[in-house]
């Protein structure tokens, strides 16, 4: 037998904070949001977007209604560098959004990230150096001191060769990342941060922007906001600093952790769409915005049409968004099961318009989000009765007796374990069809005339029994009583009639008529039938031909 191979591995350390305030602490407001799509989402793509689509993807994020947005990484490619251009020369970015750049700490790129901002009005220029030991040691073979310069000898350089740009009219604000933030200790976290905030020496009217990244998740949400709360109640100017989150999601507790950070004091989220980025993917702001307009906080993002949004991602990234991906997946407001059906059905006719949400196992109302309610219920042979009703229903407007339910249910379900598949809302139709309308065999009506005199009406049917034409007559208080003592002088089986109701199917003059008919047989089986017709006297009188054949196909 192989190992285990746990021995490879090492626990997380948690953090000293005895006097933690997070877990007593609820969200009462939406984080400032910063989009990543087009540069951490970007740079992960096996295919990057190339400009026109960029333009498209922003434009989305505009409408969306981010205010800050990560446009790229324009020292680090012409694309990059052209896309920047693009939105700036085509005037493209509206006046209250700023739009964020990422620049290693090197003067060549600093000084080319520059060229690429000229002209724009509000710019967030992201510096960032990794600072965890794995990196000190493998990647820059260096000191925390030296590590520590890095940063400030590039905030310095900016805030130099920024100057032109300033004077022109751009307000320049800093973002810094100490890039693996969540795997560095936090006294070394807190000494570079602060360090880099004395270089910048921001002001209450432009704050300094620290992100704290998860750039690989390694810990559990709750240490994450430990570490957050920690920087938070450490940081010396936190009144002049905006303590922003980057989340990755490799144990895929991304969400989770923001969410917890948020609670720790953490000011700005910054996420992708749907997730998109490096290797598991960042924090999907679509998720953490609805999660916050689910608990009634205005997430101040419009996701009113997701499925357009999804679409554009989808096409500009070329990557899919998973079945059961929260709020935006194809599964996601579909119930496959009869008692989730059921329930779903039995809450949403309780909804009052203007009062809480209410309905089961749907924690939002799609509509909010643009999402079609015909999608809810699909039928496979694990969904129960209430789910096809619900179908004819919403569907096919065919609102069938609740005791008529089990059994349209029952025959629903045998044919799904049947054909061993998701049943179509018109497959679920057409059977309907098939069992209760277009049944012509062994009976079926022909011409019908019924005379009423006072209460009492007197009827002649002509009837096909087996193609055998019989010409029958009865008396009764309405058509269908006097159809009734008719058939009971046909020969048939004998029956009794429990009960009967009626629909019209459309709105308006073309309106037919819809009726469901309850017997029982003399042997003591109950059945249905169901009969469709413009005259609303003959839809009653099929649907007892359609309950009697049935009865009559199903005699051993
Ligand atoms: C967590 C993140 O997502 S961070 C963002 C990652 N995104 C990207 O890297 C996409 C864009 N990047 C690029 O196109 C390229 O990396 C460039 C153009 C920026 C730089 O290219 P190059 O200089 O050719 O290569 P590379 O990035 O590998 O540079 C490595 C050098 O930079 C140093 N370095 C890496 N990151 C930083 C940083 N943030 N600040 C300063 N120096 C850094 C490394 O220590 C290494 O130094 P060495 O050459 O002395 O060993
Ligand atoms: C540059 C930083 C913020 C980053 O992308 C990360 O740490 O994941």
């Amino acid at each position: 037998m192989k190992s285990s191979p746990v021995s490879k591995y090492r626990p997380f350390p948690s953090v000293n904070l005895p006097e933690r305030q997070w877990p007593n602490r609820t969200l009462e407001r939406a984080p400032t949001w910063c989009s990543v799509d087009l540069r951490d989402g970007n740079q992960a793509l096996a295919q990057p977007m190339n400009v026109a689509e960029k333009i498209e993807f922003f434009e989305l994020l505009v409408a969306i209604g981010f205010k800050e947005i990560e446009v790229g990484f324009p020292s680090a490619s012409q694309i990059e560098f052209d896309f920047i251009r693009r939105l700036i020369d085509e005037n493209r970015i509206p006046a209250d959004v700023s739009i964020q750049i990422l620049c290693q700490c090197r003067e060549d790129l600093i000084t080319r990230s520059l060229e690429a901002l000229q002209g724009a009005k509000n710019v967030i220029f992201h510096l960032y150096n990794s600072t965890s030991p794995a990196q000190r040691r493998y990647v820059f073979n260096a000191e925390r001191a030296d590590i520590v310069k890095i940063a400030t000898h590039a905030v310095a350089f900016l805030k130099e060769h920024a100057r032109p740009l300033i004077a022109a009219g751009t307000r320049v604000r800093l973002e810094y990342s100490p890039e693996s933030f969540t795997s560095t200790e936090l006294d070394f976290s807190l000494e570079i941060c602060e360090a880099v905030t004395d270089v910048w020496q921001p002001s209450a009217e432009n704050k300094i922007i620290l992100n704290l990244p998860a750039t690989v998740e390694y810990a559990t949400p709750n240490v994450h906001a430990d570490q957050i709360e920690w920087m938070c109640t450490h940081l010396t100017r936190r009144d002049l600093t905006v303590v922003s989150l980057h989340t990755h999601n490799d144990r895929g507790t991304g969400v989770a952790a923001t969410e917890l950070a948020l609670l720790a004091g953490a000011d700005r989220v910054e996420g992708t769409l749907f997730g998109n980025g490096e290797r598991t993917g960042n924090l999907d702001i679509v998720i953490v915005a609805l999660n916050l307009l689910t608990h009634g906080i205005d997430p101040g993002l419009d996701f009113s049409d997701l499925n357009h949004i999804r679409e554009t991602y989808e096409r500009c990234t070329r990557m899919d968004v998973p079945a059961r991906q929260p709020y935006a997946g194809e599964l996601v407001f579909t119930a496959f099961s009869g008692s989730h059906q059921d329930a779903i059905k039995k809450s949403w006719e309780k909804q009052q318009p203007d009062a809480p949400w209410d309905v089961l196992y749907i924690p939002l109302d799609p509509a909010d989000i643009g999402r079609s309610y015909k999608a809810i219920i699909r039928i496979n042979s694990q969904s129960g009765k209430g789910g096809v009703a619900y179908i004819l229903e919403k569907e096919f407007g065919l609102v069938l007796p609740k005791a008529m339910h089990k059994e349209i249910g029952k025959l629903v379900n045998d044919l799904a374990d049947n054909l061993k598949t998701e049943l179509t809302p018109e497959q679920i139709h057409e059977a309907f069809l098939d069992e209760y309308i277009r049944r012509a065999a062994p009976l079926a009506l022909g011409e019908f005339l019924a005379l009423a005199r006072g209460h009492e009406v007197t009827c002649q049917a002509e009837l096909f029994w087996n193609g055998e034409r019989r010409l029958i007559s009865g008396v009764g208080n309405g058509p269908v009583a006097a159809f009734v003592h008719a058939l009971g002088t046909a020969d048939l089986p004998p029956f009794k009639l429990l009960s009967y109701t009626q629909h019209s199917l459309e709105q308006g003059e073309e309106s037919r008529a819809v009726s469901y008919v309850e017997v029982k047989t003399a042997d003591g089986r109950n059945c249905f039938g169901a009969g469709i017709d413009e005259n609303i006297e003959r839809a009653p009188l099929k649907a007892l031909v359609s309950a009697l054949n049935r009865t009559l196909a199903s005699k051993s």
